[in-house]
Order: structure tokens, then C-alpha cells, then sequence
């Protein structure tokens, strides 16, 4: 996997002051940040979250999903505990890009859902692939995390090259009336842990 470091930096937020990591995908050519908040280097498990990347729900305040909420809760977060990782992976649209994400809302304004949607432009339901977090956690010094996500394909990706998932910590915000059915497709059809009975739950 050919993710290399190129520089670090501070970063302030309203939250915290993170350091933020830059990588370089040399395959793909995408840029990703790890935003890092204490010592994550200790080798005790590490709060974190991997965000994959949703212009339209980070930066435009989107209310057809719940990413922007997913990402503030999770630095808010990381920020309390005073440490933790949060790794911002430009896999934007579950990895289909931000313009065929716009195809496919057009299509999800026409009756299809998410999946629906993904599949009549030619993709697979979720594209994403986790493998370019391993080199992003290596050079950081991670080797176990406290996951937060409702996600169990990101839990078993990290398993699956060798990192401990010490903990699954559910993250379930941002619910409104515009996300009703992107969030059920979710639950349906992707296998996110959502609901009451998960919430709160430790693997
Ligand atoms: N193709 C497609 N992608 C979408 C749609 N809505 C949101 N996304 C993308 O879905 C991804 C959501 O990423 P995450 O929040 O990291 O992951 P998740 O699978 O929801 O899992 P959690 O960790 O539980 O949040 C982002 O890449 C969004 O751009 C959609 O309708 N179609
Ligand atoms: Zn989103």
C-alpha cells in the first residue's frame, strides 16, 4: 500500500487543538488527514473514527445523511477524552466520487434508495476499501482502537490487517426528517448496527 507521510501540522478547532497528519495515496493520487489529539502512540486503545469523506454533508450542511453530525460528535468526542484519531479518508459517495453521489441523489429524487440508487449507475452498494488506514495507523503508532461507528465493515477491515478493535462505540446523531429512509437502507440493506438495541453495546 503506497500511502506515505508528507507533513504535520497544528490544527484548531472550536473543539480542540489537533494535530493533523497529511498522506499521499501514491496509487489513486488522493490526499488524507489523520487529525490526532494527545498521545496515541502508548499502546493503549485509542478512541477513533475512521470519516469517510462527504462533501455535502461536512462542508454544505446536508441534511440527506448524517456524516456532518458523525463528524462533529466524533471530534466533540475525542476532544472530552482528550485524546484519540480521527482519519478523514477521501473516499467521498462510499467511493463512487462526488459527482456520480450527485447522480445518484438524482436518482434517490426520482424513488430509489441508496443502494438502488448506487447499483443502476454500475456500482457496488459500498466501494469503499479500508486498506490505505493501515499505513495511516502504522506511521501513528496505532495498534488498537475503540471504534465509534454503526458500521461493522469498517470493524472488520481494521480486524482484517491486524488492528485490535477494542471496543465498537455507537455513533447515532444526526437523525431528521430528510435522512429517514438513508438511514433505514442503512439498517437494511447495509448491515449498520442502528437502533435501540445497539446503542450502547461493547463487542
Ligand atoms: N453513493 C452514495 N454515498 C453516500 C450517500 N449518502 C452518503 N454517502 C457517502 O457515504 C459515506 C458515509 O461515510 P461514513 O459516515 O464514514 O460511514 P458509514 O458507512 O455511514 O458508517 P458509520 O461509521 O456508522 O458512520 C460518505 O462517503 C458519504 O459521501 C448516497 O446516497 N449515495
Ligand atoms: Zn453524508
Amino acid at each position: 500500500m503506497s500511502v506515505v507521510f508528507v507533513a504535520a501540522a497544528q490544527l484548531p478547532t472550536p473543539f480542540a487543538i489537533f494535530t493533523m497528519h497529511g498522506f499521499r495515496d501514491e496509487t489513486s493520487g488522493k490526499e488524507h488527514v489523520a487529525l490526532t489529539l494527545g498521545d496515541v502512540a502508548d499502546g493503549q486503545p485509542v478512541l477513533g473514527r475512521l470519516h469517510s469523506e462527504c462533501l455535502t454533508g461536512d462542508a454544505l450542511f446536508s441534511l440527506r445523511c448524517d456524516c456532518g453530525a458523525q463528524l462533529e460528535a466524533a471530534l466533540r468526542a475525542i476532544a472530552a477524552e482528550g485524546r484519540g484519531v480521527l482519519l478523514y479518508l477521501r473516499q467521498e459517495g462510499r467511493g463512487i466520487g462526488l459527482l456520480n453521489k450527485i447522480r445518484a441523489y438524482e436518482l434517490q429524487d426520482g424513488g430509489a434508495d441508496t443502494v438502488e440508487a448506487n447499483e443502476r449507475l454500475g456500482f457496488a452498494a459500498d466501494q469503499r476499501d479500508y486498506a490505505i488506514c493501515q499505513p495511516m495507523l502504522d506511521h501513528l503508532g496505532i495498534s488498537a482502537i475503540r471504534l465509534m461507528t454503526n458500521n461493522p465493515r469498517k470493524v472488520n477491515a481494521l480486524q482484517g490487517f491486524g488492528v485490535r478493535v477494542a471496543e465498537r462505540v455507537p455513533l447515532q446523531v444526526g437523525e431528521n426528517l430528510h435522512n429517514k429512509l438513508y438511514l433505514a437502507t442503512k439498517a437494511g440493506k447495509l448491515g449498520h448496527m442502528l437502533g435501540l438495541q445497539h446503542q450502547g453495546e461493547i463487542e
